[in-house]
C-alpha cells in the first residue's frame, strides 16, 4: 500500500533496488504514473478515489509548495530556465537564422501548469471535432466538456459579467476566474481590436467558441496565487490517502516489460536517482501510465524500446515494439517575434523591472495578496480569421498574402495575437529596463508544419532532439504574417493613441520598437518575413508527438489512450493530442486526464 501525506523521495521508501536476480520483482502499485505533471496529478488524484486500489506518482522534479515563482501569478517567467524547467532546446531551426528555440517543460508537481502563463482556455470546440475526424473516436467537443467542467471550480468576478457561470464548470478541484488586478492596457486593447473589425466576446470560453477578442480566464485560486494543478487536485486530504503515494526526485529511466503472453506488456518502470545511482523497480498489477509531456513522453517511450525499428535500431536500442508515430507529429504554436510599441508612462507594468518598485509589490502580494503581482502577464487576446472581411490584412503596398484555411471549422481561427502590458523582450533573459511599452504576438494558431522527437541516444539522461521544423508549411509563415500587419494596424488604431507613442514610420531594424514603429502600409512583406525568421519565438504548446488516431499507421495510441500493439500502457497528457489546438492547451490537457481517469476506472469496474 502507498504510504504518505508527504512526498518520499527516498526510493528505498517506494521501490525495490534492482539486484542480480532479474526475475525478482518490484514494489506494485494498480496503476504507476510516470510524471506528477499536469495530468499526472490528476490522475493519481482522481484514481486514488477508489480505496480499493493502490496509485504510486512518480516525478522527477521537486515539490511545488516552497518555489515562490509557481505561485506567484506575475513571476511565472523567473521559474524558465531555472531548476523548475528541464531546460530543452530545439536543434537548429533553419527557417529561422538556424536559431535554436527555448523549450521550457515544467520539473516540478504540477509540470508545466506550476509554471506557465495561468491562461485557461478550452480552445475551439471545433478543435475536438477535428480529432474525431482524425481518428478519435469518443472525443468530440459534447464528450470532453463534461469534464472541462468536472476539473474547473471558476468563481465569477462581477468587474467581467460576460464571463459567465454557466461557460465554466465551478464545483471543480482547479480554481479560475479573473484577478481584480487589471492591465491598464487589456481593455483597450479589446476595445482597439474591435475598431479593427473583431468582435468582443465576454468569455473564450462559450460553447460559441473563441473567436474575437477578450479577457482570459485565469487559473488564479481567488487569493492572489496560482491555482496549479498540483495544489488542486493534490490537497492535503488527497496526500493523506493510504492508497495513493508520491515520489519527487525520482528520474523514471525506462519502461519494463514482460512478453510472456508473445505480446508486449507493460509491468513496471525502471527509477534512479541520476544516471550513476543504484536503479530501482516498481512494478504495475494493472497498468503504467505515462504522463511525462509532449517531450517527454516520446522520450521515455522511445528509450523503453517504443518507436521507429530503424531510429531505435541505430542507436541500439532493443525495440520492444516497432512503432513508426512515436515523436511525430509534434505541433507547436510559434510566433513570429516579439512586436515592441512603446508606451506612454503609467499605461503598464515595466515599473516592476526597478528594483525597488519590483520588491514592494512582492511585499504587497506577500501581506496581502493583492497588486500588480496577482495579474496575468498575458491578459487578453483575439483569435481571429484571415478570411474575414471585416479585418484588413492587406496593405497598400499591395495585395493580400494569400492562405489557405487550416481552422478546426468555421467557427474557428487561425490567428492568435496574444498582448503583454510589458516589453518582455525576446524572452532570453530579462528585458530592458527603463522604458515602457506593450508586447504583441501574433501566431499560426493551427500550424500546418509538424517536428519530430528523436533520440540523441539511448539514455533518458541525454535530451532528446527537439525539431519543431517551423515554418516547413510556406502557409505557416505566411499566416503568422497576416497577423503582424494586423498588430501593426492595432497599435495604430485611435483607441491607441493616448497610450502608445509610435513613430510615423521608422526604419531602423536594430531597434526594440521595430517593427512596433513601422507604418502598416509602408513595411513590406520582405521585411515582416525577415523580421519573422530572425524573431520568431516559440509560445511553449508543444502537443501530438505521441497522438490519438484510429491505427497504428496514424498513432500512438488508440481512442482509448492505451499504446498500440503493447499491453497494460496509456499514454496521457499533451501528447496525445491528435492535432494541435486553437488556443492555450493546459485547460484540455487537464480534461483529457480526467475523462482518461473515466475510461480507466470503467474498465477496472468490468
Ligand atoms: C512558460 C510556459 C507558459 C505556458 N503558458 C500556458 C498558459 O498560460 N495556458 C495554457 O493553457 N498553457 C500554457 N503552457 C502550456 C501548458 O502548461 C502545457 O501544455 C501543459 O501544462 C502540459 O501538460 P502535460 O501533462 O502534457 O505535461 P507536463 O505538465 O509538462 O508534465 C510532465 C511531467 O512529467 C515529468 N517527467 C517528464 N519526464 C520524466 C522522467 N523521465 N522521469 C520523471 N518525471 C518526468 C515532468 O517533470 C513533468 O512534471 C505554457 C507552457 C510554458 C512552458
Amino acid at each position: 500500500m502507498g504510504a504518505s501525506h508527504s512526498f518520499l523521495s527516498d526510493l528505498s521508501q517506494f521501490a525495490t533496488p534492482v539486484s542480480g536476480d532479474r526475475e525478482a520483482k518490484g514494489r506494485e502499485y494498480d496503476y504507476v504514473i510516470a510524471g506528477g505533471g499536469t495530468a499526472g496529478c490528476v490522475l493519481a488524484s482522481r484514481l486514488s478515489e477508489d480505496p480499493n486500489v493502490t496509485v504510486l506518482l512518480i516525478e522527477a522534479g521537486g515539490s511545488h509548495e516552497k518555489e515562490l515563482f509557481t505561485r506567484l501569478p506575475l513571476g511565472w517567467p523567473q521559474a524558465v530556465k531555472t531548476h523548475l524547467d528541464w531546460q530543452f532546446q530545439s536543434v537548429p531551426q533553419s527557417r529561422s537564422a538556424n536559431r535554436q528555440f527555448a523549450v521550457p517543460r515544467g520539473k516540478v508537481l504540477g509540470g508545466t501548469s506550476s509554471i506557465n502563463a495561468l491562461i485557461y482556455q478550452r480552445c475551439s470546440p471545433e478543435d475536438f471535432e477535428e480529432w474525431v475526424r482524425l481518428g478519435a473516436a469518443g472525443w468530440g467537443y459534447e464528450d470532453i466538456l463534461p469534464y472541462f467542467d468536472k476539473s474547473e471550480g471558476f468563481v465569477p468576478n462581477p468587474k467581467y459579467p460576460g464571463m459567465k457561470p454557466e461557460y465554466h464548470g465551478t464545483s471543480g478541484p482547479w480554481k479560475t476566474g479573473v484577478p481584480d488586478e487589471e492591465s491598464p492596457v487589456q481593455k483597450a486593447l479589446v476595445e482597439a481590436c474591435e475598431e479593427l473589425g473583431v468582435k468582443a466576446i465576454g468569455d473564450f470560453n462559450s460553447p460559441e467558441g473563441n473567436l474575437g477578442a477578450s479577457t482570459f480566464t485565469s487559473t488564479a485560486d481567488g487569493k492572489g496565487s496560482r491555482s496549479s494543478v498540483a495544489n488542486s487536485y493534490l490537497t492535503p486530504s488527497v496526500r493523506n490517502r493510504p492508497n495513493l503515494t508520491i515520489a519527487i526526485h525520482t528520474v523514471i529511466e525506462k519502461i519494463l516489460f514482460s512478453d510472456a503472453s508473445g505480446t508486449p506488456q507493460a509491468v513496471g518502470l525502471q527509477v534512479s536517482k541520476s544516471q550513476d545511482a543504484p536503479k530501482f523497480r516498481v512494478m504495475a498489477r494493472k497498468e503504467v501510465l505515462v504522463c511525462a509531456g509532449a517531450v517527454g513522453t516520446p522520450h521515455l517511450l522511445l528509450v523503453s524500446g517504443l518507436g521507429p525499428k530503424e531510429q531505435l535500431d541505430k542507436l541500439g536500442v532493443k525495440v520492444v515494439k516497432d512503432i513508426s508515430q512515436v515523436g511525430e507529429k509534434y505541433y507547436d504554436h510559434v510566433a513570429g517575434g516579439a512586436v515592441t510599441a512603446r508606451a506612454k508612462p503609467g499605461w503598464t507594468y515595466d515599473y516592476l523591472s526597478n528594483p525597488l518598485s519590483g520588491l514592494f509589490a512582492l511585499a504587497k502580494w506577500y501581506l496581502t495578496g493583492k497588486g500588480p503581482m496577482t495579474a496575468m502577464a498575458a491578459p487578453g487576446a483575439a483569435f481571429i480569421r484571415t478570411d474575414d472581411k471585416n479585418i484588413r490584412f492587406d496593405s497598400k503596398l499591395g495585395g493580400e498574402l494569400p492562405v489557405r484555411d487550416l481552422a478546426a471549422g468555421p467557427k474557428g481561427p487561425d490567428i492568435e495575437v496574444l498582448w503583454f502590458p510589458l516589453i518582455t523582450g525576446d524572452l532570453s533573459g530579462p528585458p530592458p529596463r527603463g522604458l515602457n511599452g506593450i508586447t504583441i504576438g501574433a501566431m499560426a494558431i493551427k500550424p500546418e508544419t509538424g517536428g519530430t522527437v528523436t533520440l540523441k541516444t539511448g539514455s533518458i539522461y541525454d535530451k532528446p532532439l527537439v525539431d519543431p521544423n517551423v515554418y516547413e508549411s510556406e502557409n505557416d509563415w505566411r499566416v503568422v504574417a497576416l497577423g503582424m500587419r494586423f498588430i501593426l494596424r492595432l497599435v495604430r488604431t485611435e483607441r491607441m493613441k493616448g497610450i502608445l507613442d509610435l513613430k510615423p514610420h521608422a526604419t531602423d531594424q536594430s531597434n526594440i520598437f521595430w517593427p512596433g514603429d513601422a507604418d502598416p502600409d509602408q513595411i513590406t512583406d520582405d521585411e515582416i518575413k525577415s523580421y519573422i525568421r530572425n524573431n520568431s519565438l516559440p509560445i511553449f504548446h508543444p502537443t501530438s508527438s505521441a497522438r490519438m488516431g484510429a491505427t497504428q499507421e496514424t498513432g500512438v495510441v488508440d481512442p482509448s489512450l492505451k499504446v498500440f500493439g503493447v499491453k497494460g500502457l496509456r499514454v496521457v497528457d499533451a501528447s496525445v493530442f491528435p492535432s494541435q489546438v486553437s488556443g492555450h492547451p493546459a485547460a484540455v490537457v487537464v480534461a483529457v486526464a480526467e475523462k482518461a481517469a473515466d475510461l480507466i476506472k470503467a474498465e477496472t469496474d468490468i
